[in-house]
């Protein structure tokens, strides 16, 4: 499939993942040209930035060393971050700048996004600039769930009830409703979208054509959402395992039957969907929790608000067994000589937050990295090489 992507088709860029992308371009995998300057800001924001990570540094911890860019970036087996806090906090400016960092390092690289608002369909494109290939992945969440729903209508839709009460097994059939899949799928918990997006992409990195990236990100989803996710494989595993064991009592009572009207077939075909999907799920499970490839960076502004919602985050992601080392603390305040009351005060502020990380029993021993506010919006290459350069050290 990487080898359709084509360098002519319309050129998009939000940060660095996509924008919503035009119906012919939903269709295709494309290639997105990102800006390949920096706006005219570049000089304050280097000088801003430059001069907030020198003042920001904190002190090295024992063994941070171990923790430096130079940890991530070791080894050609494939790795997975995945970047998770608050809305708003700066999780895909700073999962893009990692995935400008590896590329830039040698690493071809997979940004994925699956974060609702961001896409209207699934879309795969490559970014220009860094070194090393670069792609961005955007996951549709609802289309995903789509076609899950399309598989397990068949499974247990009014079309097989129907059939089945006119052969006197409609008792099974009541028994799949009594598991509410249905209603499950149409009136989604928040976090199931993300959970099947995740399980897409694993099944797209199962293809030969990303056997390259050695460096996979995940932009996730807000906190929450992202939390009910990780209880979500299990959930689902026990569901569709009941589900899967209720069609096989369903087939092997009616299948001659059924043979004659022809819908064995079909309706194998949707258990085997499920199947898959249970598997994936598995997959998702295992992979959110093994120390060796993945890892949960907690992304986190200076508020009292958002280090309590990171301390939570932390110490569900803990219970989950979800490995977890690094807290960013993005948008610290830059120093400055001007007297701005209101920057004082502000900073002021920031510091009482930082305390209270370095009090904070969920959070304190994790490696803590600042990122400085920079005074523009970051969009496009050279600004995520820049930020990247500046926060993963
Ligand atoms: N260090 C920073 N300095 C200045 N602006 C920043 C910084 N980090 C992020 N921003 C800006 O803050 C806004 C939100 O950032 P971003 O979209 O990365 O956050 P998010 O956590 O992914 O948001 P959401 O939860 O909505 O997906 C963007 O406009 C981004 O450019």
């Amino acid at each position: 499939m990487l080898a359709t992507a084509s360098p002519g088709l319309q050129a998009v860029a939000r940060r660095l993942t996509l924008a919503a992308p035009t119906a012919a371009a939903a269709q295709a995998l494309c290639v997105v040209r990102l800006p390949r300057r920096l706006p005219g800001r570049s000089a304050s924001l280097r000088a801003a930035a430059s001069a907030a990570a020198a003042e920001a540094a904190p002190p090295a911890k024992e063994g941070a060393e171990e923790l430096g860019f130079q940890e991530m970036t070791s080894g050609t087996r494939r790795r997975y971050y995945m970047l998770g806090g608050k809305g708003g906090v700066g999780k895909t400016s700073c999962a893009a700048s990692l995935a400008v960092r590896f590329a830039n390092n040698g690493h071809p690289t997979l940004v994925v996004s699956t974060d609702p608002a961001h896409s209207l369909s699934d879309s795969f494109a490559q970014v220009e600039g860094p070194d090393a290939p670069l792609f961005a992945l955007e996951i549709n969440p609802e289309k995903a769930r789509e076609e899950f729903r399309t598989a397990s209508q068949k499974n247990g839709g009014t079309g097989v009830k129907d059939f089945m009460d006119s052969m006197g097994l409609g008792v099974l059939v009541e028994q799949i409703g009594e598991l509410k899949l249905g209603e499950l799928l149409d009136t989604p918990p928040p976090g199931l979208d993300e959970a099947i997006a995740i399980s897409k992409v694993i099944q797209f990195l199962e293809a030969q054509e990303y056997s390259m990236f050695s460096r996979i990100v995940f932009d996730t989803a807000p906190t929450g959402h992202t939390l009910r996710l990780l209880s979500l494989p299990d959930f689902l595993d026990a569901s569709i395992g009941k589900i899967l064991k209720l069609r096989s009592k369903i087939a092997s009572a009616a299948s001659a039957i059924k043979s004659v009207f022809g819908q064995e077939v079909q309706q194998q075909d949707a258990a085997n969907k499920l199947e898959q999907l249970r598997e994936r799920m598995v997959k998702v499970r295992e992979l959110f929790r093994d120390t060796e490839s993945t890892e949960f960076i907690i992304v986190t502004i200076p508020t009292v608000m958002a280090i309590s919602e990171s301390s939570r985050l932390h110490s569900s992601l803990q219970k989950e067994s979800v490995p977890v080392r690094r807290l960013i603390v993005n948008q610290v305040l830059p120093p400055s000589t001007s007297d701005c009351k209101f920057c004082a005060i502000k900073r002021k502020d920031q510091t009482r937050a930082l305390d209270m990380i370095r009090s904070d029993p969920e959070l304190m021993d994790l490696n803590i990295i600042q990122a400085p506010l920079v005074d523009m919006e970051i969009r496009g290459v050279p600004a995520l090489k820049f930020l990247g350069d500046i926060v993963w050290k």
